[in-house]
């Protein structure tokens, strides 16, 4: 064995770092952040019980607080542009969960702007599909009390999805699919703690010429169960269709429920839209800001297939972005639209005037 070859697994990178700490507090356990100089310890509210709060409360001598998003401490009404911290010292755990995501909360009458670290700690919220409500202290005189956490450098978080954008084929099959011609699914695996992801090749697409791509973010509720309240299914089936139509394509069905929040967060999202909210205070009151998808995974997928110039099928004007933002070339943009129903016309109609979103939607409710 060469000492390369052994220094490969001797030694934790950022990205392995970053998916453990992004594990742990999945699990609801503290992980350490570190500048060198400082030491936070930092806990998914989202993920505890109330017994490890209170654990968490005394290890840290009641010196905890609570990070607001920028979102969340504006919708609250904090009078600052920017994430916030609010001491916890005597605030029970439920108090700390109503704070962080409920509706109707006061604001809190102390809070100190988030120093750089503090506010990161969002990243890994992020990456580990959680509301940001981060539970922090700054434990640097007494770390001791948290020497079996997992540690990551505060300088590994940034800049981090760009350095793990390293995607794998795994497998590459024919799958029958209603109504298109032929289909094949491509698995890749990679990323930075990321699932699997799919790419549909559609018939056999000219990889010489601009090539037909959908970029579609998964929907458990619309591409799965035909929910009504978005056109999320009617957008998967027609934006094969159209690919198909063109002579083939790629779809690439991207792991991002609920814009790269998770399904937890879309459902309570929901559920503050069932009370009259739209989709972006909804996401807001949560502390997640409009959109959080990233489209490296896609650019990845995109050159694996020999893919450098698309037409494509969207929207959104901020996949666009991504893919230009990847040194994928786009050459053009076609529509995907599905049904307007009563259910979805609220939603369709936020995201084209706040969202920025090419759609005549007057058009579609007219031609329904
Ligand atoms: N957070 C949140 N996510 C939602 C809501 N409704 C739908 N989604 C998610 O929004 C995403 C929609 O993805 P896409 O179909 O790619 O749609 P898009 O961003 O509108 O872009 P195009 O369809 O390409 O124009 C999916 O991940 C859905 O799960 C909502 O109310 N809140
Ligand atoms: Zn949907």
């Amino acid at each position: 064995m060469t000492e390369t070859s052994q220094s490969v697994f001797a030694k934790a990178s950022s990205a392995i770092e970053i998916e453990r700490a992004v594990s742990e507090l999945r699990y609801g356990r503290p992980v350490l952040m570190s500048d060198g100089a400082r030491r936070l310890a930092v806990l998914a509210l989202d993920c505890v019980s109330p017994s490890v709060y209170e654990q968490f409360a005394q290890a840290t001598s009641d010196t905890h607080a609570l990070l607001l998003t920028a979102p969340r401490a504006s919708r609250l009404g904090v009078p600052h542009h920017g994430d916030v911290l609010v001491p916890l010292a005597g605030t029970s755990f439920e108090q700390a969960s109503r704070l962080s995501y409920s509706l109707g909360v006061e604001a809190p009458r102390s809070w100190q702007p988030a120093d750089p670290m503090a506010a990161n700690s969002q990243e890994l919220a992020r990456l580990a599909l959680l509301l940001p409500a981060m539970v922090i202290a700054d434990v640097t005189d007494r770390a001791e009390r948290f020497s079996a956490c997992t540690c990551i450098a505060h300088a590994a978080l940034k800049g981090a999805d760009e350095a793990r954008q390293r995607f794998e084929q795994v497998v590459r099959t024919r799958v029958p699919l209603e109504d298109i011609s032929r289909a094949e699914f491509v698995v890749f695996r990679g990323g930075l703690a990321q699932k699997d992801q799919v790419a549909i090749v559609v018939g056999s697409p000219d990889v010489s010429g601009p090539v037909p791509v959908r970029i579609h973010s998964s929907c458990l509720t619309g591409d799965l169960c035909g929910s009504l309240k978005c056109d999320c299914g009617d957008q998967l089936r027609n934006g094969l269709k159209a690919l198909d139509a063109a002579g083939g394509g790629v779809l690439l069905y991207l792991d991002q429920e609920g814009r790269g929040t998770g399904i937890g967060a879309k459902m309570r999202a929901y559920g503050y839209q069932h009370l009259g909210l739209d989709t972006i205070d909804a996401d807001a009151e949560l502390g997640l800001s409009e959109d959080h998808r990233r489209y490296e995974a896609a650019v990845a997928m995109l050159r694996d297939l020999g893919i450098a110039r698309v037409e494509l099928h969207t929207n959104n004007p901020t996949k666009i972005a991504g893919l230009r933002l990847g040194g994928i070339v786009v050459e053009g943009r076609s529509p995907v639209t599905g049904r307007v129903t009563p259910e979805n016309q609220n939603y369709l109609r936020t995201k084209t005037i706040r969202g920025g979103h090419i759609m005549d939607l007057d058009t579609l409710v007219a031609a329904e």
